[in-house]
């Protein structure tokens, strides 16, 4: 079982409410406002559960934390904050309160406590500080016990599972410890230069920031290794991904070449927005057993704001997606002079070709397109920029759908069923963050209505009529599409259906019939695309009626898989 017992509290408002219409962007004044003013409404208290042990047995929560509107200013004189990092979040990060998931978390998590956690909050309420502040707090507080010179001691080893993520939570981290300069903060993310990652790693290196294969490549290296031989404090962020079987190898490596943990008295911090099953399981990975659990999710609530306005847009057919992308970015552009749109696709190649549609109207903002077949420097380039832009479209994979704090983004699109329901409340998350205001809309196909009835059944969706107009616009623009290009797009819409055949209960000839129908009317495909006899193998789908299964390219031919295939997103 999943989340500690919940009690019958009302719910606490969050930063700001629905109706507030103030500025967007400013966070800060937001946030203290209606911290302030949450004395008039009464509060949910979080949930907070010592384990027993490491699988959750139905047991309930040991204590509430109570959420009077703490200040961070409250900690002056207290001894367990640093009076500079007090100066830093107040004068600095103008923070004048503590969100939720902060003042639910900050005493167990900071010295002398200093208890292993395992967090939930939703998505854009600040959990990235909760769980740097008393990390940063040990750091601080034990540096002078660090006799040892000349080779670096990282206290605190924060594990992302993306690299734009990485970047974003090393930024945190040295705006943090930005009055202390004698503090270094270090990434070792994938996708740039190691040997100089490892040059300043060795230099100096108090906070490391990593994704999990480039840790690993790391750690190979002895001195580097050496260096988290008193490791402090061990978080995973958006840790149910990270404890997911996509990953859970890499980090079960990564620990296992740490220091023991009772050895070196290290604290363990999980967090995320979304916690399921398998992480009560494999906690025991980074936590110790009596561990606590802390929930700021009311009961019976999904992790996604009740405030954020979710609106079900429904297609005849695959074909007609693109046109509903246009009409939401239309009709988005006609309730706001600057928007900002992040429209999630489940490829990259469908993100290239929505992105590549958009892209070519005249009446849109900048749009670009981010996923992981993208160069790392230009995915950074395309963050930051999209990170600052007024008014600008993005059009992503699931590679910045979580954790990602981009200001202002007005509305998130969804464009077909997304991989899970974890990933459906992630993507969602990059609105509506610290307070702010934003909607969703996620665009379905009649075929693909399963989803939101079955797997998001908890929230309530509110239909909105599909503008499909700009239809002849997307075939004209699609006509004059490169072939290979429409090819690769259609093989990865198979690819990407093919998986979710169970939700469908399609047969594999009822699969290849709606690709075929998308290739021919939503890419302007005159024939079907043909598809290499050793792609058609991989995805299970050999014999297939409807299929034009052509002979393997020579290089797939001598045993190397085809470029360009596959289904990376
Ligand atoms: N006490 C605070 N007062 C006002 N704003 C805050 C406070 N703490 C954090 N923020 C801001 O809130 C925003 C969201 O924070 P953060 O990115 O940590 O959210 P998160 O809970 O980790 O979200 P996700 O689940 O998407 O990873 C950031 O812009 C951050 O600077």
């Amino acid at each position: 079982m999943d989340q500690p017992r919940h009690s019958n509290h009302h719910r606490r408002r969050g930063f700001r409410g629905k109706n507030n219409t103030r500025p967007r962007r400013a966070r800060t004044d937001e946030h203290r406002t209606d911290a302030a003013s949450s004395q008039t409404t009464a509060a949910a208290p979080p949930q907070v559960r010592q384990e027993e042990d490491t699988v959750m047995t139905g047991a309930t929560p040991e204590a509430t934390v109570p959420l009077d509107d703490a200040k961070f200013s409250d900690l002056k004189g207290s001894n367990l904050v640093h009076p500079t990092l007090i100066e830093t979040i107040t004068n600095d990060l103008k923070f004048s309160h503590m969100t939720p998931v902060q003042a639910a978390t900050l005493h167990d998590l900071l010295p002398p406590s200093r208890s292993d956690c395992l967090v939930q909050a939703k998505t854009g309420t600040g959990k990235t500080l909760a769980f740097l502040l008393p990390a940063v707090q040990t750091l601080i507080t034990n540096h002078r016990n660090q006799a040892e010179r000349g080779s670096p001691v990282v206290s605190l080893l924060v594990i992302s599972p993306t690299r734009e993520l990485a970047m974003q939570i090393a930024q945190e981290a040295t705006n943090l410890l930005q009055r202390f300069p004698n503090f270094h903060v270090r990434l070792a993310i994938g996708g740039t230069n190691k040997d100089q990652e490892e040059r300043r790693i060795l230099q100096s290196c108090n906070v490391l920031v990593a994704t999990p294969g480039r840790l690993l490549d790391h750690m190979a290296n002895e001195d580097i290794l050496y260096s988290f031989r008193s490791l402090e404090t061990l978080v995973l962020d958006e840790a149910d991904r990270l404890l997911d079987m996509g990953f859970s190898k890499a980090l079960r490596e990564i620990v296992g070449k740490l220091p023991n943990r009772k050895e070196v008295n290290r604290q363990g911090m999980l967090f995320s927005a979304t916690i399921a099953q398998h992480v009560h399981q494999a906690a025991d990975l980074v936590l110790s057993p009596g561990y606590k659990f802390i929930s700021t999710v009311p009961a019976g609530e999904t992790n996604t704001h009740q405030r954020v306005p979710q609106l079900l847009v429904k297609v005849d057919t695959f074909s007609s997606v693109g046109a509903a992308v246009v009409g939401c970015i239309r009709e988005e552009a006609k309730q706001h002079q600057d928007f900002k749109v992040i429209i999630f696709a489940p490829t990259a190649h469908l993100a290239d070709f929505y992105g590549h549609i958009v892209s070519q109207l005249s009446d849109m903002p900048p749009v670009s397109t981010l996923h992981s077949r993208i160069s790392q420097s230009k995915r950074t380039k395309i963050t930051n920029e999209y990170r600052d832009a007024k008014s600008a479209i993005l059009v992503a994979t699931d590679v910045i759908a979580r954790g990602m704090d981009f200001p202002g983004v007005t509305t998130v699109v969804q464009v077909g069923i997304p991989s899970d329901k974890e990933s459906y409340i992630h993507r969602l998350g990059r609105t509506a963050r610290a307070g702010a205001e934003g909607r969703g809309i996620f665009i379905v196909t009649e075929a693909e209505s399963w989803f939101p009835r079955w797997t998001l059944k908890e929230i309530s969706f509110i239909p909105h009529p599909a503008d499909v107009s700009a239809l002849a616009e997307v075939e004209a623009i699609a006509t004059v599409m490169d072939e290979t290009d429409r090819a690769r797009i259609y093989q990865a819409w198979l690819g990407y259906y093919k998986n979710h055949l169970k939700g469908f209960k399609w047969t594999n000839e009822e699969l290849v019939a709606q690709g075929n129908t998308f290739a021919h009317d939503g890419l302007a495909c005159p024939e079907t695309p043909p598809i290499a006899k050793s792609t058609v193998g991989k995805m299970g789908l050999k014999g297939t009626r409807g299929l034009v299964v052509v002979p393997d390219p020579p290089r797939a031919r001598s045993g190397r898989a085809p470029r360009g295939r596959g289904n990376r997103s």
